[in-house]
């Protein structure tokens, strides 16, 4: 049975003339500790969809679940700790809390869990053992997302959902992110779904899902994955 499941899912915003429909009845399934990356040109929904999936923002009509627990059954305070247990976010903006240190920063992800990883071990398999004690404006870009990531999965999140997560970085840096992304989803085999516009990064996916004016227009399975180390754009 599929882990994450999207029943005709449908999303406006907007009011009479400025009414428009986004996503227009999507159904999607993902299996369990699979990587499903969602490809679509600006506008297309993919934002939208990760929203409503995350639980951040709620579906006009249809439904999401996460191992069989239905998202439109839950109240406000139901839904908060749903999305503290499955859920883990990362976005092209780390948001990382500047007078907080790495480690801190990726403490406060631990704190929202009850059993989060350790997070001296995780600081060794993100590469920033040797920044931990350093503040956001201190690191590199790509070591802010690192952190980003770090916050996002220490709390070993049964589903994490990624909103362009290389978009702010160069493509050295965008690969190595993309790395750490496969090395997570094998180390704790997490659900990840990965928004982006940038068509390569399909390769290294399990599940290839296009989006066109907010419906699904093909869904690929790939049966030879590509590393992200070899991946070219
Ligand atoms: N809160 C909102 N209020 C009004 N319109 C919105 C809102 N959020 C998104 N939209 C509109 O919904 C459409 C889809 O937006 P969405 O961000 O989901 O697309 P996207 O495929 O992620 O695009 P991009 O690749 O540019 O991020 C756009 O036309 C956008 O203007």
């Amino acid at each position: 049975m599929a882990f994450l499941e999207v029943n005709q899912v449908k999303k406006s915003f907007g009011q009479g003339d400025t009414r428009v429909e986004v996503l227009r009845g999507i159904d999607l399934t993902v299996e369990k500790g699979k990587l499903c990356v969602l490809l679509g040109p600006s506008g297309s929904g993919k934002s939208t969809l990760l929203n409503i999936i995350g639980g951040i923002d709620g579906p006009d009509s249809g439904s999401v679940a996460i191992a069989k627990e239905k998202i439109e059954d839950m109240n406000e305070k139901k839904l908060s700790l749903y999305r503290r247990k499955h859920l883990g976010y990362v976005f092209q903006q780390y948001n990382l809390i500047a007078n907080l240190t790495v480690k801190e920063n990726i403490e406060v992800g631990a704190y929202l869990s009850d059993a989060p990883l350790d997070v001296d071990e995780l600081l060794h398999v993100l590469g920033l053992w040797d920044h931990k004690d350093k503040l956001p404006n201190q690191i590199s870009g790509g070591q802010q997302q690192r952190t980003a990531i770090g916050r996002a999965i220490v709390k070993n999140p049964d589903v994490l959902l990624c909103d362009e997560p290389t978009g702010a970085l160069d493509y050295k840096t965008s690969k190595e992110i993309l790395e750490l992304i496969e090395q997570v989803n094998s180390k704790y085999q997490n659900t990840i779904i990965i928004v982006t516009h940038n068509d390569a990064i399909k390769h290294m996916a399990d599940q290839v899902v296009s989006l066109r004016d907010g419906q699904i227009r093909s869904q690929v399975y790939n049966d030879h994955k590509i590393p992200a180390m070899q991946l070219e754009w």
